[in-house]
């Protein structure tokens, strides 16, 4: 009750003014009345004197701790789950191997400016249901890593930007979509909190507790070669399981495996037969995400993350397209994710690094423009450069593969017609430069580090324009630059419009001939939605064969 109105109580308590003439024990009676509810008022007047005090005391301390802190360091306990940073004083910090995430000394004393130059350069935009708002790490010394993965990743200069804003969130535990241009180091951004993670939670072999799931056996195996970089040296046990090669060895290293990256087809079946218990999976992984969330792959990946641990899973999807067609399908899966993305990328766009070329041609001229193209880009001092053609269809790469040979050229190809063997081999030539040209379908379109390839040229445009900018971002990779050659025909002038918007995106010259399809894009559909490739393990018995 406030002062206020304990004397406006007080007053009409005390009734209407005494009559002149009163007994001497009603006087009395009255004067006793009267007093103890002064004492009252008294008592409470002081009562909110000290209140107050003692509010604005803790207010001043309050104050005093939070500039403290500042100065000091931000400690995020793992399971913080308000919708605030919370900050403690050193004296208060939790356990080192319970925390999440500390935001280093040096990181604090940066000057709020260059955090927001570096939000503006990198057109940084985080969604965060629980707005912790971390600063981005601008530099490999602002965070306190485990030494091992400290020192593989500090060969590089700093974090790329998508490391630079996810990492604090990751290693504090939380779901993250994070979305960014090809060739921009998604790997490590998921990778080093993975094991850097696993570390700190101590020596103990729990078995799977990461699971990075991958659309294509090559990208399983260049994801695998990442990780090991990081984990070997510290102990940490890691496996790669994809179709089309014997299982007996998978099995093998599935027994000591803490971290498995696989492709779904072969995973399912491990996980079928009891080989691959997944249980303790609580930091889950889906690169190239949106392709992860297809119709051709949405069941098995169901049925994948069903066998991971349900509760205290953080679960992560990456990617350099994020269609809105599968963003729903996302949020099934995770919890209260941060969506961190880098550039524009709410609309589809490509790498601004490469050059992005758009030829108008005749179906039946196509494969004859190919040979002048290949004649320009690789003559002269561009001789030896590494060229890379995507053909859509298993049947045409087959076909042209045969006809760039009967011309002369050495050219290693990468199909789902080929065998496992075929394609490591392939790809392997195509890395090491004993082959300068590698014909693919979009079995090589998502995720694929090949380094220096100068140019990549779409002979046949694929199904999707997100496919587009995934396969032209086998080029201008890391910072460097390249060029897409992009021959287009009648045939898909339904995603005209959508290219269109791609090349105006990234600053390209739209041709003429390209503008008179119209700007009309069409709504894509969830079920035909880039779902042209999926591995199907050839090595697989069928389980039921029945005659005619
Ligand atoms: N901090 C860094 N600085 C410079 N280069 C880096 C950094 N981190 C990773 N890289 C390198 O950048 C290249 C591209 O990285 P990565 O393959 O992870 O790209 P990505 O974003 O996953 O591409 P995509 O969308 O095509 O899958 C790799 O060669 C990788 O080693």
């Amino acid at each position: 009750m406030s002062t206020a109105t304990l004397k406006r109580r007080y007053d009409t308590e005390l009734g209407p003014i005494p009559p002149l003439k009163m007994s001497t024990d009603e006087i009395k009676q009255r004067k006793r009345k009267q007093d103890d509810t002064e004492a009252v008022v008294q008592k409470k007047v002081k009562k909110d004197k000290k209140d107050k005090k003692d509010k604005k005391d803790k207010k001043v301390k309050k104050e005093k701790k939070a500039e403290k802190k500042a100065q000091e360091t931000t400690v995020i306990p793992k399971d913080a789950e308000d919708d605030s940073s919370v900050t403690l004083s050193p004296e208060e910090e939790t356990p080192a191997q319970e925390l999440g995430y500390v935001q280093s000394e040096l990181l604090s004393k940066v000057a709020q400016s260059e955090v927001d130059e570096f939000y503006e350069e990198n057109e940084v935009s985080v969604e965060d249901p629980k707005k912790l708002n971390f600063r981005p790490l601008l530099s490999f010394d602002h965070i306190a890593l485990s030494s091992e993965v400290q020192k593989e990743i500090s060969k590089f200069p700093k974090p790329t930007p998508i490391q630079a804003v996810s990492w604090p969130y990751l290693l504090l535990g939380r779901d993250v979509i994070g979305v960014a241009e090809t060739g921009s180091g998604k790997t490590f951004a998921f990778g080093v909190p993975a094991i850097n993670n696993l570390l700190k939670a101590g020596s103990k072999n729990n078995g799977v507790q990461v699971l990075v799931i991958s659309p294509t056996r090559e990208l399983a195996s260049q994801i695998y070669d990442n990780l090991i970089l990081l984990a070997k040296k510290a102990g940490v046990h890691c496996c790669c399981l994809y179709g089309g090669v014997p299982k007996d060895e998978q099995r093998a290293q599935l027994k000591k495996a803490q971290v498995v990256v696989a492709t779904p087809g072969r995973l399912l079946d491990l996980i079928e037969e009891g080989s691959a218990r997944l249980s303790n999976v609580d930091y889950l992984v889906l690169d190239e995400a949106d392709r992860m969330l297809e119709k051709g792959f949405e069941e098995d990946i169901k049925r994948i993350i069903g066998s991971t641990k349900a509760t205290g899973r953080q679960t992560l999807m990456f990617t350099a397209t994020w269609p809105k067609e599968v963003r729903e399908l996302a949020s099934t899966f995770m919890k209260d994710p941060v969506k961190v993305s880098i550039g524009n990328r709410d609309e589809l766009s490509a790498n601004k690094r490469i050059t992005q070329i758009v030829e108008v041609v005749e179906p039946f001229k196509k494969e004859r423009k190919l040979l002048e193209l290949l004649k320009k880009y690789q003559s002269g001092s561009r001789k030896n450069d590494k060229v890379l053609i995507f053909a859509l269809y298993k049947k045409e790469a087959s076909r042209v593969e045969r006809n760039l040979q009967y011309n002369g050229y050495k050219v290693a190809a990468i199909h789902g017609d080929l065998s496992q063997q075929q394609r490591t081999q392939a790809l392997g030539e195509f890395k090491s430069g004993e082959s300068n040209l590698l014909l693919a379908t979009d079995v090589a379109a998502r995720g694929l580090d090949i380094p220096n390839v100068k140019t990549v040229i779409n002979l046949t445009f694929p199904l999707t324009v997100e496919d587009y900018v995934h396969r032209i971002g086998r080029t201008g990779r890391a910072g460097q630059t390249g060029t897409a050659h992009t021959l287009f025909t009648e045939q898909e002038k339904h995603l005209a419009g959508a290219l269109v918007n791609v090349l105006n995106g990234a600053g390209q010259p739209v041709p003429e001939d390209l503008k008179k399809f119209g700007t009309h894009t069409k709504k894509k559909e969830h079920s035909a939605y880039g779902a042209f490739y999926k591995d199907v393990d050839t090595t697989k018995k069928p389980k039921k064969i029945t005659f005619d």
